[in-house]
């Protein structure tokens, strides 16, 4: 039976007293945060610091072994309760990584067989979503003519972008990105940070970044983790200008050139 926890309408993703462990050594150490729908936020903080393992835990994508507490709420159900279906949940908790992993097959059947597996079957329905979700992560008019390619031939950036269109062509109400633009070239990233601002208003973005610039370029709001520990999170404007914490101020001003 699956509970479900008070939550805002616009509050998409919450969590409470989340903490996270692997064998003894805590990484996050009870984060009550919330994201809300339709804004981008990015999430700041050193290495090691546990980006990684909380946007996983978002979508229960990490490894045997880590032991999770608290709740994560999506839409006011813990998503690690037993009886949420993880499948399903990805389809609405989709995710970016910093390598782009392609599947071993045509361009377009990338995205179509994604869409198969989700119950879509119907070929003019199928062609309309590649072309739409393609020209949302910028790639349509460079693959229009090659959806048969083999996707493996695509350079680094192409084959990120045909990801992000891939995550795109579910329509997923929360997208999570891990370092998802760190490997392309800056006319990529470029294209990826745009693609991300046509999302604002619909989808519910977490990019987790080491690029200062990118998160100050991009986010309506910041998240800076130090030590497995939410420090701040605000406006992105207020946290680059005048963060409330020291701690967020010494990163900023070693990192960032403000
Ligand atoms: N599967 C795992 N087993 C054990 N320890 C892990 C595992 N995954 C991550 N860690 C440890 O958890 C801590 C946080 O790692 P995480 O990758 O979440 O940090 P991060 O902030 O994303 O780092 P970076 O910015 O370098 O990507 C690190 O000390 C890391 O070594």
């Amino acid at each position: 039976m699956v509970k479900e926890c008070k939550q805002t309408e616009t509050e998409i993703l919450v969590t409470q007293k989340l903490k996270i462990s692997y064998k003894e050594q805590v990484v996050l150490k009870e984060i009550d945060v919330s994201f809300h729908k339709g804004t981008i936020t990015a999430l700041i903080g050193p290495s090691g610091t546990g980006k990684t393992t909380f946007l996983h835990a978002l979508t229960r994508l990490n490894k045997s072994g880590t032991i999770v507490t608290g709740k994560i709420l999506y839409h006011g159900i813990d998503i690690n309760d037993q009886g949420v279906d993880v499948y399903h949940l990805r389809t609405h908790i989709g995710m970016l990584f910093q390598t782009a992993y392609v599947f071993p097959m045509s361009i377009y059947d990338n995205i179509a067989f994604s869409l198969r597996c989700h119950g879509m079957n119907e070929k003019a329905g199928i062609n309309q979503v590649v072309e739409m979700s393609l020209i949302k992560a910028g790639l349509w008019a460079r693959v229009k003519d090659h959806l048969k390619q083999d996707a493996r031939l695509l350079s680094k950036s192409q084959a990120q972008q045909l990801c992000l269109a891939r995550a795109l062509a579910l329509n997923p109400e929360v997208l999570l990105l891990d370092e998802a633009t760190s490997l392309l070239d800056p006319v990529a990233t470029n294209t990826v940070e745009n693609s991300l601002r046509l999302l604002r208003g619909q989808t519910t973005v977490i990019l987790a970044t080491h690029n200062l610039a990118q998160a100050a370029r991009v986010s309506d709001e910041t998240l800076f983790l130090n030590e497995g520990l939410l420090v701040e999170k605000g406006k992105t404007k207020d946290i680059f200008t005048h963060p409330q914490e020291q701690t967020t101020d010494n990163y900023l001003s070693h990192n960032f050139k403000r």
